[in-house]
């Protein structure tokens, strides 16, 4: 590929012949395919950094080949500004797995690369700068506060049952390659098996990585992976990586894991790019989870390059799920993955009864069934913890006039504003979209009535009844507001753990791989919301969500129960949670599937475009649609893809841009790859001429 910004005229200096020079191929984190060709003085390996010109900026870049002879004319061919030493090149697995990334995800080689780097690692200022001192690493080195390590408290680990022992078997038997879906119940001590294969392959001297959603939700993980590993692989042996530390402390973690000093790795879906010289084992707990899949710039599945990673470097790695993704279901089910399952409780306890409570004939208040009520002051009475449930935060969803009908709707975006409290005259307007923020008015924007009222409920509204309804007990709220500060959820749910919370009030945050002791009850508000959505993917992933939540109920204390609320008990995944169904469930929905060709059995991309009018993102989607059609034997293949009509998005407008989107799909994944990979090549030149911004998604998990 060649430079175009490198036409810069040759400067006055003399040129290296061909003769006494190398050529470098270079990968940089620009939006252009291909890579681009340098010149340096000495030899450069594969996998070094580099500080290259490019047009009149100097970036960063990785040497990814070294060819015998430069792609355009030798004269023109600029020099390496520097070539950093402060790491040893990239090891060839690492190159490999982002080259593999790219093609799949139809991503230049240096936006996959780049990104993925620690912050210090890809800043040229970080080298280059007055202050820069030889780059971060040095510095680092430099500094190497000898981290004291805490006195580790090991813990006396629990003998496992029967069910655990026949996993942990089959995983240790494993040599090479091998994908093992473990699918244990909730309760049913996966963490445990975790932990066991991984003191395997660390007492064989090899590297584990650990991937968890989301880290700092559970700290309770760090402290069992400390106390447990720390014996097989020393009490230094851990490195922790997710977005939210600094980025000094993800460099010092990037480094000890890459120098091989940190033997296990626990991180979420962006460790999946850390290099790790001795990996034995990768481990996905919750494989289910969406957190895997990165929404933005390189959108790529961390479970599923785990997978292609454990292939890569010939080793198992672990999924493990009370409710694994259909897509994994299916691998297993055709004995591509080695299905191994938990069935019962681990402790001495019984899976919690789920109660459907029809509320179509029911006496609600402020969105409680009498039912409901009484089961949360039975538990208080017992002294026991209680779990009410709902995916909404802020008071009220939307506010509304009693006179006019008229709602606080985002000015920005095709969505209502959300109701906050925030004590006194601090009251606000929130879109959940966009950000945007507004004053609460003081009355009717539209008739001057002052009946304003909000109109549903979030988290703060049933924390705020529920404290009117139950004075005596201690409430806690934990979703996005109430622990936007660092540090703030762990402390919630540290108070949680120590019983000093009666009633706990949550979003999603807290169905997540929580084992709390004392929590008898859990009770499920709105969960109708999710039902009737129009991603196909919808109730699979209420089913996944609903079963985690009542799986926090009764996990160390008997009699744990769920209360669900619905308008719709007669709805298969209802009947399904009732009886704790995952395999029944996974049947009905792998056959509809089936039936009507969509993923596992399908596979897509997803080609959005953004714009200031909705029309031109459609005129940019329905010219890229033609494409084939213009040129039938450039395509390849094409005659095995579905391109669909370019649809506007359910949430038309965010923050003034209007959204759309088209559908690519076939049966076969080799020619949907070949089909995206030619596609995409005109896609830029096409953008270019209609003032749209687009991306293309491979397996998109939202359509
Ligand atoms: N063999 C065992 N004997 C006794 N207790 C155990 C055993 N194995 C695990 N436990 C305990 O059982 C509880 C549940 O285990 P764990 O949290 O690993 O479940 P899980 O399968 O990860 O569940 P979930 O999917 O709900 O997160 C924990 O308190 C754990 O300490
Ligand atoms: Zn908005």
């Amino acid at each position: 590929m060649i430079d175009t910004l490198n036409s810069d005229p040759p400067s006055s200096e003399p040129q290296a012949s061909s003769d006494d020079c190398f050529w470098l191929r270079v990968a940089i984190d620009v939006p252009l395919a291909g890579l681009f060709d340098y010149r340096c003085a000495h030899a450069v390996a594969p996998g070094c950094r580099v500080i290259v010109p490019f047009g009149r900026r100097k970036l960063m870049g990785i040497v990814v080949e070294t060819p015998d002879t430069p792609s355009f004319e030798a004269k023109q061919v600029r020099e390496v500004d520097e070539v950093l030493d402060d790491l040893p090149p990239f090891p060839s697995d690492w190159m490999r797995m982002a080259a593999f990334a790219a093609q799949y995800y139809q991503r230049p080689l240096g936006e996959v690369m780049l990104p993925t780097l620690p912050a210090g690692l890809r800043k040229v200022t970080a080298y280059q700068g007055k202050r820069s001192a030889g780059g971060p690493v040095r510095r680092l080195d430099k500094r190497a506060s000898k981290s004291s390590p805490k006195p580790i408290q090991a813990k006396e680990a629990p003998a496992l049952n029967e069910e655990q022992i026949q996993a942990v078997q089959a995983i240790d038997a494993i040599t090479g390659y091998k994908a093992v879906l473990l699918h244990g119940v909730t309760g049913s001590g996966k963490t445990e098996v975790y932990l066991r294969a991984a003191q395997t392959v660390l007492a064989r001297g090899r590297q584990v990585l650990f991937m968890v959603p989301e880290i700092n939700l559970t700290p309770q993980l760090e402290q069992s992976l400390r106390s447990s590993l720390a014996v097989a692989a020393g009490p230094d042996s851990l490195a922790v990586l997710h977005s939210g530390l600094s980025d000094g402390e993800r460099l010092r973690a990037w480094l000890r894991v890459q120098r091989g000093e940190a033997r296990i790795l626990l991180g979420t879906r962006l460790s999946i790019f850390t290099p790790m010289p001795d990996l034995g084992l990768i481990i996905v707990d919750e494989e289910h989870d969406t957190s895997y899949k990165q929404q933005e710039g390189l959108r790529y599945s961390a479970r599923d390059l785990a997978v292609w990673r454990a292939h890569d470097r010939d080793i198992p790695v672990v999924l493990g799920s009370a409710t694994p993704s259909l897509e994994s279901w299916a691998h297993a089910q055709r004995g591509n993955y080695l299905k191994l399952s938990l069935e019962h409780r681990a402790r001495d306890v019984e899976l919690p009864v789920v109660q459907l409570v029809d509320t179509r004939r029911l006496a609600m208040q402020q969105g409680f069934s009498p039912q409901l009520i009484e089961a949360i002051q039975g538990r208080l009475e017992h002294g026991e913890q209680s779990l009410v449930f709902l995916n909404r935060r802020g008071y009220a969803p939307v506010l509304n006039c009693g006179s006019c009908g008229w709602v606080s709707q985002c000015p920005r975006c095709t969505a209502y504003t959300v109701l906050h409290r925030a004590g006194a005259r601090r009251n606000y307007l929130q879109c959940h979209h966009c950000g945007y923020q507004a004053r609460v008015p003081a009355s009717c924007p539209d008739c001057g009535d002052q009946d304003l009222h909000p109109m549903g409920r979030g988290t703060q509204r049933v924390e705020e009844y529920l404290a009117e309804l139950f004075p005596e007990a201690r409430i806690a709220r934990i979703d996005a507001d109430s622990t936007r500060l660092k540090g703030s959820a762990e402390a919630l749910f540290a108070k949680v753990h120590a019983g000093e919370i009666d009633i706990l009030v949550g979003t999603q945050m807290v169905a997540k791989g929580h084992d709390f002791a004392n929590l008898g009850l859990v009770g499920v508000l709105n969960a109708d919301g999710m039902l009737f959505a129009q991603d196909f993917r919808a109730p699979e992933r209420l089913f996944a969500q609903l079963m985690q939540v009542a799986g926090r109920a009764g996990r160390h204390v008997r009699g744990g129960k769920v209360i669900i609320q619905t308008d719709y008990p007669e709805q298969p995944v209802y009947q399904a949670l009732v009886k704790h169904d995952y395999v029944g469930f996974a049947r009905y929905g792998l056959e509809e599937r089936e039936a009507i060709g969509l993923p596992p059995y399908a596979f897509q991309a997803l080609l959005t475009a953004e714009a200031r009018e909705l029309a031109t993102a459609i005129e940019f989607l329905t010219q890229a649609r033609a494409l084939p059609e213009q040129s039938p034997d450039a395509y390849y293949m094409a005659s095995a893809i579905t391109l669909y009509d370019p649809v506007p998005l359910r949430v038309l407008r965010v923050a003034n841009i209007e959204r759309a989107q088209l559908l690519i799909e076939s049966a076969q994944r080799p020619a949907l790859q070949a089909f995206l990979a030619q596609w995409s090549v005109s896609l830029p030149e096409l953008a270019g001429g209609h003032r749209v911004r687009w991306q293309l998604e491979v397996d998109p998990l939202e359509i």
